[in-house]
């Protein structure tokens, strides 16, 4: 699914209207339906119900809904805030229509002292603002959206929590957002959803189709795309019947150390989990026998350290490497890793603390192997690229960061984005909280491997990985649930995962 910005989705708005062809006002009727029709789903008995509407056509959709939900017996008061000289055209008809009814308290409030007591069983419909949102909220608005977040009433935002841009709110008032529970959103997903710090306005968001022409969502140009299973299940390459372990491809981990061999046991583990032919696991000395017995299915290469990363194998039968869980950072480790990428020719995975080593040595940023792909978390993102205080701004700087270096940046997180070389930047849905657990992103890393070494090209390959590992999160959750999932879990669950990504 594209993720539009707001500006493009007015345009999409404007195209609907223009080639469906439909009026304004029908549309706005259509999306009033789609909100009311699932209110009615999560609130089936009648309850009261206090709608705050604001000046523009997510004004003009508050109303439309009042009327709606007054019809299903729901008790509605409406509170049109006077913000503005003027109403949108669509919410002044709305206006019109709902006193033209007359069952509906309906009031025109423009001071604090106008608003209302927002009771605990109340249900608050946010119509305030939403895509025409132009600057942080002041003044009486700012007062409203207090009192609505002072409440302990469930609140709906319709499309977006008046107050958060969909976007970047680098420079926004945090403390003038609505913070909904429930926030729906016409047709596509805001950018701003996906990121952790606007949880606490955005709430459980849902998306409400509501027929924007087909024409205008396929032909616009965005670089955010939400992943989806068809999408990602129409990357995976078919197996043939002749095919034979040297058809995927060998693959080369370079993992653990002393006290975190664990890291090359699940990383060893979820690659041979994911269709590799052959393994060859490097680790130290003092790892052989835990990994021989623990995976026996990989093959072992010997570091001459018995403790730590210090030298790597002949490279020339491996087409790709990993390299990075457990591996820890000390000197040693760091010259071996640089003489890696100076003679690696193969995409490379480079993860944990091989990611620390390159950010503590900045001049290694001019030998990243092309096609390599990255797998940090927030602390290493900022140890590798630099520190931001939001995370628009940090997704900016992913993306340019990949297709400066042409690589794979997966900033892994609830929603996973992954930035490739072209610009485009994927966001995953599968995973759950459980997966914040050790070892996780061990497992991720090792599939990882695993599809580059059957062939998979570095962007394909980053996004089946991440959306399998979540979707192995996610089926295992389901099993032990959120508290008991180790990483140990997820590779459980791989199979069930393929199976189901198949299907
Ligand atoms: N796209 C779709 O698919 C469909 C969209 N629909 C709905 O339309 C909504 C978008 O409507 P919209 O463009 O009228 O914008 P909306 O946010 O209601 O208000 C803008 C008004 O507020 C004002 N204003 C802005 N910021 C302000 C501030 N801080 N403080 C004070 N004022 C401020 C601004 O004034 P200005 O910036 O010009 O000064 C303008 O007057 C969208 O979210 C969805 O709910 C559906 O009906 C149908 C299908
Ligand atoms: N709340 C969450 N929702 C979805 N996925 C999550 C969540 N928390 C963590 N994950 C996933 O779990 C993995 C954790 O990786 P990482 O932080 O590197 O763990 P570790 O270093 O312990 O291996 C990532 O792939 C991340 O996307
Ligand atoms: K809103």
């Amino acid at each position: 699914m594209k993720i539009y910005s707001t500006k493009q989705i007015a345009a999409i708005d404007a195209f609907t209207i223009e080639n469906e062809p439909i009026s304004s006002i029908d549309l706005m009727e259509r999306a009033a339906g789609e909100l009311c029709k699932c209110i009615l789903e999560k609130f089936p008995e009648p309850i009261s119900c206090k709608v705050f509407v604001g000046p523009g056509n997510n004004g003009g959709d508050g109303l439309a809904l009042a009327r709606m939900l007054a019809e299903n017996k729901y008790t509605v008061e409406v509170y049109v805030l006077q913000i503005s000289s003027h109403l949108s055209a669509d919410a002044t008809t709305n206006l019109q229509r709902l006193k033209l009814l007359g069952n509906i308290a309906l009031f025109e409030i423009d001071a604090a002292e106008a608003i209302p007591w927002i009771f605990p069983d109340d249900l608050v419909i946010d119509a305030i603002f939403g895509a025409g949102l132009s600057r942080p909220i002041a003044g009486f608005a700012l007062d409203v959206v207090n009192a609505i977040n002072a409440s302990e009433a469930t609140v709906v935002a319709i499309d977006i929590p008046s107050g958060l841009m969909g976007e970047d709110n680098s420079q926004n008032n945090r403390k003038g957002i609505v913070k909904a529970d429930i926030t729906l959103s016409f047709q596509f997903p805001k950018l701003a959803f996906l990121f952790p710090e606007n949880e606490a306005f955005v709430g459980d968001w849902k998306v409400l189709s509501i027929g924007l022409h087909p024409d205008a969502i396929e032909k616009g140009k965005t670089p955010f795309k939400m992943l989806s299973r068809d999408f990602v299940k129409n990357l995976l390459m078919p197996r043939k019947k002749f095919d034979h372990k040297g058809t995927y491809g060998h693959g080369l981990l370079i993992s653990g150390s002393y006290g975190k061999m664990g890291a090359a046991i699940l990383a060893s583990r979820a690659s041979l989990r994911s269709g590799i032919g052959l393994l060859t696991s490097h680790i130290p000395r003092l790892g052989y026998q835990i990994l021989q017995t623990a995976v026996p299915e990989a093959m072992v290469s010997i570091d001459r350290s018995d403790i730590i990363f210090t030298e790597y194998p002949d490279l020339s039968q491996y087409k790709a490497v990993a390299i990075g869980p457990g591996i820890d950072k000390k000197q040693n480790s760091f010259r071996a890793m640089v003489d890696l990428l100076k003679e690696v020719k193969v995409p490379v995975v480079i993860d944990a603390d091989a990611i620390n080593i390159i950010g503590e040595h900045p001049e290694l940023k001019e030998h990243l192997p092309m096609g390599s792909v990255f797998t940090p978390h927030v602390k290493e993102f900022e140890r590798l690229v630099g520190e931001s205080k939001d995370s628009y701004t940090r997704n900016c700087m992913q993306r340019e960061f990949a297709q400066k270096h042409s690589i794979c940046l997966i900033l892994k997180g609830a929603y996973t984005a992954i930035a490739c070389p072209n610009g485009n930047c994927y966001f995953n849905p599968t995973g759950n909280p459980g997966m914040a657990t050790a070892g996780s992103g061990d497992v991720l890393t090792g599939i990882i491997l695993s599809l580059l070494s059957q062939g998979y090209p570095s962007r394909i390959a980053a996004i089946i990985a991440v959306y399998l590992h979540g979707l192995a999160g996610d089926l295992a959750a389901e099993e032990v649930g959120v508290e008991a999932l180790t990483a140990g879990d997820i590779i459980s669950y791989l199979p069930k995962a393929w199976l189901s990504l198949k299907k």
